[in-house]
């Protein structure tokens, strides 16, 4: 790519004031945030490489892109879940803790629950069995605060109500709830300590589109109470719906990262991924983009979108950096 000239230079550097400003009021500050995972024979997958943003109070930001892109991977970093074989490195700041860099008991402790809240990406499954909705969200209150008894049970009522799940279903198990009311009573669980930022890891996945928007309509609520959500799917209609930025991850990068409304809007994303993400919906072109993701264990050195990229050039061969919110050396130009 040309050198910025002067004016793009100084469009760089007001965009960089504007991220630094962003940083100092952020929940989450992710920087350079990169795993990998060794295997067996001493190959390694590039789940994650330099991932950068920031997430503020308030905002909601879908994480997007294919299976297999590390989204997942991503958020079970930020939870201090990944397996024994993840290598880390970067920074991830919330409230002055280093979620990358904090030890078993400090996450534990101080972090799941009471800072970072998840939304599972199968509630029935987070939910245990065996016991009512009432009696697991009381032994989360239990565990992440020293209360009585009279208080835990009104905590947990509280966190049902915060989550919309009514208070008739609390003696409920969960296989006797519909899909909405798991989602909502993991949702209730994930409230409980007061986390100033949700992860909520493919929460319509499985949905019917009613629910998708309901459920999306819900998680959005609680960003505009003053929560920062990170919103990890591969659901671009829910991401439209609910996300104030948009950031696109391919083969373990993020590419870019736009404002929702230039991203859905008429002007559009500007990566060549970003619109072939677009242009694949039914709603829109419905033309997939040719070709398969490149396997994580053997990304090339250039631009791993390069060989399904109808713009590439040679330039691709080199990685191109991500700057000002995006990472490819022929961006789309913004359509009039
Ligand atoms: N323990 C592990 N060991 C090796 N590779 C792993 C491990 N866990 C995940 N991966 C790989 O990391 C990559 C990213 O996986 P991830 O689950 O984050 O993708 P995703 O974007 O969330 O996909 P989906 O939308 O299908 O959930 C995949 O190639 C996956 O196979």
């Amino acid at each position: 790519m040309n050198a910025p000239n002067a004016s793009g230079q100084r469009l760089l550097r007001a965009l960089d004031a504007v991220t630094a400003e962003r940083a100092e009021d952020a929940v989450l500050s992710v920087r350079d945030l990169t795993v990998r995972f060794r295997l067996r024979g001493g190959r390694t997958v590039a789940a994650v490489t330099g991932a950068d943003f920031d997430l503020a109070a308030g905002e909601c930001l879908a994480l997007v892109g294919e299976s297999g892109c590390g989204k997942s991977v991503l958020a079970s970093a930020l939870l201090g879940l990944l397996p024994g074989n993840a290598e880390t490195s970067g920074t991830a700041l919330t409230d002055g803790i280093d979620l990358l860099a904090a030890d078993e008991k400090t996450l534990a402790r101080t972090v799941r629950g009471r800072r970072v809240g998840l939304v599972p990406q199968s509630p029935a499954a987070h939910l245990t069995p065996v016991r009512t909705v009432r009696s697991q969200l009381e032994e989360t209150v239990r565990a992440l605060t020293a209360t009585g008894r009279r208080a835990r049970r009104k905590a947990a009522e509280d966190a049902a109500e915060r989550a919309a799940f009514p208070a008739g279903h609390l003696d409920r198990y969960p296989h006797e709830l519909s899909g909405g009311l798991a989602q909502r009573a993991a949702t209730a669980l994930a409230l409980i300590g007061g986390a100033r930022l949700l992860l909520a890891d493919e929460p319509t996945t499985g949905l019917d589109r009613d629910l998708v928007d309901r459920t999306a309509d819900e998680l959005r609520r609680h960003a505009d109470d003053g929560r920062a959500l990170l919103l990890i799917t591969h659901d671009l209609a829910a991401a439209e719906r609910i996300a104030d930025r948009v950031a696109v991850m391919y083969a373990g990068r993020i590419v870019e990262i736009a404002p929702a409304h230039r991203f859905f809007g008429p002007t559009g994303p500007r990566h060549p991924y970003a619109r072939g993400l677009l242009n694949a919906l039914p709603e829109r072109e419905f033309t997939p983009i040719p070709g398969m993701p490149p396997e994580l264990s053997a990304l090339p050195e250039g631009c791993a979108f390069a060989p399904r990229c109808p713009l590439a050039t040679e330039l691709c061969a080199t990685r191109p950096a991500f700057t000002a919110g995006l990472a490819c050396h022929h961006p789309e130009r913004p359509r009039a």
